[in-house]
């Protein structure tokens, strides 16, 4: 029989530990269950290993590693994959918890345990994220916040910035965007008013998800471990963005298909069937079984969830320009764009906060020679192809809270080229689009 496995994801200082810790040591854990723990931390000093394991003793005994080589994800090829299995064949236990680093991607994480050779002994049960409500609230939530005065997030200025790695938050959502479980942790440190938005904006990110509130982690072990909820599929799928631009696409109800569009060199994109069941732009789809009936996000608390889609190249100073005067309130925008003098480029835009990360993910078809173009056509029936530019396009999905989603899109719109413009020579434009694959600017907002 395969292991079950729960992945606990979530920012740095979210309160992770805190909650294994909780879990480990709780008197109304099922004394029947031991847990083996695995912990990943960036640096050296493997802190939380150490206090895991201090506790761990306690309650299950000496079962715990350390990936003490930084960060699981850059370092999945083998060594996660290793230590479990080791683990698994050197103890005996009926469930692993897998920290994750604080800057790690769960999605990797993840698939090691249902494609990679963990496979095998393990099964995943469960992604589950903790959220720092303070901080979610203070970053992404606040209303009355000015832009400017939003709070670095931890470890930031470190992994932002011009240096052209990813920024944080866009990380800390994309943890949120990939789980089945969120847990609000260090609700004491919020009121109720503030406690109840940063849920619904979570259930907007991430319509797919449950969502717990808790103090100090705590929360019922049973809610946690031995809930099957883990779907490749579906998580890949869940994020608020990805449904919203699915539901602008192909209407509501319809079924997406498979990968649309745009070669995805890196192969990690190998999108999988999407869910079928998503009712709207703020969808609430379900992979499988597993069901619940959020009250609609957007309905409450201003939230708006919205796609805009154009076949239009960006002017990409006016382009730039806009990135760095986005609106208060939005809070997530996501998706491809076509960037004029990029015409071969694929390009992902992701804003997060209070940075936008322009990424090249791939190539567009028509970039192609036409024996291949012809090759990927056949294999994507659906795909929209104009005459002269092919599949090239901007579709992208933007989420806020009390967001003029029209006046964004009308802005959006004068990022585009004009008719004079598309017969210019686009290559003249002062540009900072990335262009080699897997290269990445990132933009502050007001930095101008
Ligand atoms: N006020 C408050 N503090 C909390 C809560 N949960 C955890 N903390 C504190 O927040 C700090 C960070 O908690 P950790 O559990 O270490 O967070 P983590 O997510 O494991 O952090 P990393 O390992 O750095 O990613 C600790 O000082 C905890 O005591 C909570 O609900 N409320």
């Amino acid at each position: 029989m395969s292991v079950p496995v729960t992945v606990l994801c979530g920012e740095l200082g979210a309160g992770k530990t805190t909650l294994l810790s909780g879990l480990l040591e709780s008197p109304d854990a099922d004394t029947e269950r031991d847990i083996a723990v695995l912990v990943n931390d960036v640096g050296a000093v493997n802190v939380d290993a150490d206090l895991v394991e201090a506790r761990t003793d306690l309650a299950t005994g000496e079962e715990v590693v350390a990936l003490e080589n930084g960060c699981i994800c850059c370092s999945l090829g083998g060594e996660l994959s290793r230590a479990v299995i080791q683990l698994w064949k050197e103890h005996e236990f009926d469930h692993l918890v897998v920290e994750a680093s604080g800057v790690g991607e769960p999605e990797p994480i993840a698939r090691q345990f249902v494609r990679g050779p963990a496979g095998g002994p393990y099964d995943l049960e469960a992604v589950v994220t903790v959220v720092d409500a303070r901080r979610f609230h203070d970053r992404f939530a606040d209303v009355d916040l000015a832009a400017d005065e939003v709070p670095a997030i931890q470890g930031e200025g470190e992994d932002s910035g011009g240096d052209g790695t990813r920024p944080l938050a866009d990380l800390v959502l994309e943890q949120v965007e990939f789980c089945d479980l969120l847990v609000v942790n260090k609700c004491d440190l919020v009121d109720d008013a503030e406690r109840e938005r940063v849920v619904a904006l979570l259930e907007a990110l991430q319509p797919r998800a449950d969502v717990l509130t808790t103090e100090y982690g705590a929360i019922d072990p049973a809610a946690l471990l031995g809930v099957e909820r883990f779907d490749l599929e579906a998580a890949s799928e869940a994020a608020g963005w990805k449904r919203a631009i699915e539901a602008d696409e192909y209407g509501d109800g319809a079924t997406a298909g498979d990968d649309h569009g745009h070669d995805q060199e890196d192969g990690i994109d190998d999108h999988l069937e999407h869910d079928d069941d998503h009712e709207d732009g703020h969808g609430h789809g379900h992979g499988h079984d597993h069901t619940h009936d959020h009250t609609h996000p957007p309905e409450r608390y201003g939230i708006a969830v919205d796609a805009y889609h154009r076949r239009r190249p960006f002017h990409p100073e006016r382009f730039a320009a806009l990135l760095t005067d986005l609106p208060d309130g939005l809070v997530r925008a996501k998706g491809l764009c076509w960037i004029a003098g990029r015409e071969d480029q694929a390009i992902t835009m992701s804003y997060a906060g209070t940075e936008t990360s322009l990424e090249v993910t791939g190539r567009w078809i028509a970039s192609f020679a036409e024996k291949r173009q012809e090759t990927y056509r056949q294999g994507q029936p659906d795909l929209e192809w104009d005459e002269e530019w092919g599949d090239r396009e901007t579709r992208l999905a933007v989420i806020g809270r009390d967001l003029e989603c029209s006046a964004l899109e009308a802005r959006l719109d004068d990022c585009l080229l004009t008719d004079a413009e598309m017969d210019e020579d686009w290559h003249d434009y002062d540009n900072r689009a990335p262009t080699a694959m897997g290269e990445t600017t990132v933009i502050d907002t007001d930095s101008l």
